[in-house]
């Protein structure tokens, strides 16, 4: 897992750089512009275009200049640097690199107030503006000169961050920063990089090394952390040998409805490619015939109006809720099972009965898992302005009731019941149609079932659910559902 830093702690991390590497302050920023600058050459290598760097007084002013620097370098003959002098304060280290380039053929522009920016005559922008150091949204002079530069509407590089944007924490409703097609980072991502908000301020992103610590960063106290694919090869366990159907666990999932048995058969589906050693679907007669005809591997559970199950116990693992319906037997029956006091994986309509049931959140069994999208996370918890907000609360309520909440959106927030939020990387936009979810809680109990720990279990699920929708995505332009779970099995086994 990469532990994901704060503005603060990533200072911290540099000052640690300084310090043990050691290395001095003004050649760990020059390490950084060439990491900035290599990164971008693989993108732009038509040094004819005209490139305008913007820079601040800071720090991330002071990259501007050696990035300046380095592309003069590099063949860029076009490189014009505007100097932005709206604040009194200058880093010692832009100081020195104002200085270097003063000597340097580079052409400058101190831009003292907003009116002065006039001609710019660009391809390619380059923002280091403001950085990680941003304290307050832009207002006044900053927030004119942004908006100029949004106007000239041209591609934006952003050194770090884009200016204006809050590496962490709540981000205001509107924003006012620049808009980038692409931020160059630091070490790590900024961790509101996987809030959807993010796509006002950047496009994409891109992570490069500039040799931070990386023993002091992963010792940091952290909420978050990013989930990389060598963590699923430590998790994942290869079928044995003389082993048999009993050894993987019998999953039980109850869904389906009249006009939603596409869900149960999904899920039933995705337990069954995702390694479950016995799946029962409990689904309602009229969807016997369909779940024999395409799924002959699972067993079935008639559930008209039936309120509770008959031996639970005999699973290992229970998932309740996709395409459920909104019933008093469907209440019923959730309510008898939390009673039972069992873990569960709780999606779709069961969801959406909990949260007309506040009384049965506070009786959830411990461990069990619940996978809401946002409406249905907000309908449990309460509106949410923000992402930031979402997560906040996601992360109280998996503590306080010790479950865990899977948070779903292009970037999975899985929610542990220690208050650790671990954020899955996989999956793509080709995915964002009807029956994803289904398949992603099939995996889950899957999961569960083959004996992982719930929050494992979770982590795997998302992991291998955006694996398989990533592997599908690479020659299609949309995924369907049950393409992600037939997938789910390849995108295992490619792991162990
Ligand atoms: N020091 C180092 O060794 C390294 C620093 N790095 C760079 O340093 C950046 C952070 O630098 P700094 O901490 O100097 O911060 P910034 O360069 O982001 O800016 C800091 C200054 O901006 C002012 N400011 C903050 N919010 C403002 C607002 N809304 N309106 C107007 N002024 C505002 C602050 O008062 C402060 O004076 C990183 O983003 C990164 O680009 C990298 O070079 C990596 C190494
Ligand atoms: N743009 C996207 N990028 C990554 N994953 C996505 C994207 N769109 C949808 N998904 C994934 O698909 C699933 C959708 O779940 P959900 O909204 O409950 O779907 P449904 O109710 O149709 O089954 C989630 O796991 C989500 O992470």
């Amino acid at each position: 897992m990469l532990t994901l830093l704060t503005s603060a702690q990533t200072r911290l991390a540099d000052e640690f750089t300084i310090v043990n590497k050691p290395i001095a302050s003004i050649d760990l920023m020059e390490k950084a512009a060439r990491a900035f600058v290599k990164s971008f050459l693989k993108d732009e290598f038509d040094a004819s275009k005209h490139v305008a760097v913007f820079c601040g007084k800071g720090n991330n002013g002071g990259d501007g200049l050696a990035i300046a620097h380095l592309l003069l370098n590099n063949g860029y003959e076009n490189v014009k640097v505007y100097v932005i002098n709206l604040s009194e304060k200058q880093s010692p280290d832009f100081a020195i690199n104002l200085q270097r380039l003063n000597e340097s053929r580079c052409k400058k522009v101190v831009i003292d107030k907003v009116s002065d920016l006039k001609n710019v005559k660009a391809d390619l922008i380059i923002d280091a503006i403001l950085g990680s150091g941003l304290n307050k949204s832009l207002e006044g002079d900053y927030a004119a000169l942004v908006k100029q530069i949004n106007k000239l509407n041209k591609k934006v590089y952003s050194v770090d961050v884009p200016t204006g944007f809050f590496a962490e924490g709540r981000l205001p409703e509107t924003y006012n920063g620049i808009k980038a097609y692409k931020t160059i980072c630091f070490q790590r991502p900024k961790i509101n990089f996987f809030l959807p908000e993010s796509i006002l301020a950047t496009e994409k992103y891109e992570v490069v090394d500039i040799g931070l610590n990386e023993d002091f960063i992963q010792k940091q106290e952290s909420d978050f952390y990013l989930i990389e694919q060598g963590d699923i090869q430590e998790i994942l366990k290869p079928r044995k040998l003389f082993s048999h159907k009993g050894t993987y666990g019998h999953a039980l999932i109850i869904a389906g409805n009249t006009n939603t048995m596409g869900a149960a058969l999904l899920s039933s589906m995705a337990c069954l490619h995702a390694g479950a050693g016995l799946t029962t679907a409990c689904i309602p007669q009229s969807g016997l015939i369909a779940l024999n005809t395409s799924l002959p591997e699972v067993m079935a559970l008639p559930r008209d109006e039936c309120t509770r199950i008959e031996n639970p116990s005999k699973y290992q693992a229970i998932a309740i809720g996709p395409g459920l319906g909104i019933s008093f037997e469907n209440e019923q029956l959730l309510e008898s099972l939390i009673t039972n006091n069992e873990p569960l994986v709780i999606d779709a309509d069961a969801l959406n009965i909990l949260a007309e049931r506040q009384d049965l959140i506070e009786k959830l069994p411990e461990n069990s898992i619940l996978t809401p999208h946002m409406k249905e996370f907000d309908r449990l918890f309460g509106e949410h302005a923000t992402w930031w907000e979402r997560l906040q609360t996601a992360k109280e309520k998996a503590k306080e009731l010790k479950i865990v909440i899977v948070l779903k959106n292009q970037y999975t927030f899985v929610c542990s019941s220690e208050g650790k939020i671990y954020i899955n990387p996989t999956g793509n936009p080709a995915m964002a149609q009807g029956g994803m979810g289904d398949v992603l809680t099939g995996i889950i109990v899957a999961f569960l079932a083959q004996k992982y720990s719930t929050l494992n279990a979770a982590i795997l699920g998302c992991f291998i659910h955006g694996k398989a929708g990533d592997d599908l995505a690479k020659d299609k332009f949309v995924v369907t559902a049950s393409q992600v779970a037939v997938k789910s099995a390849e995108a295992i086994r490619e792991l162990i």
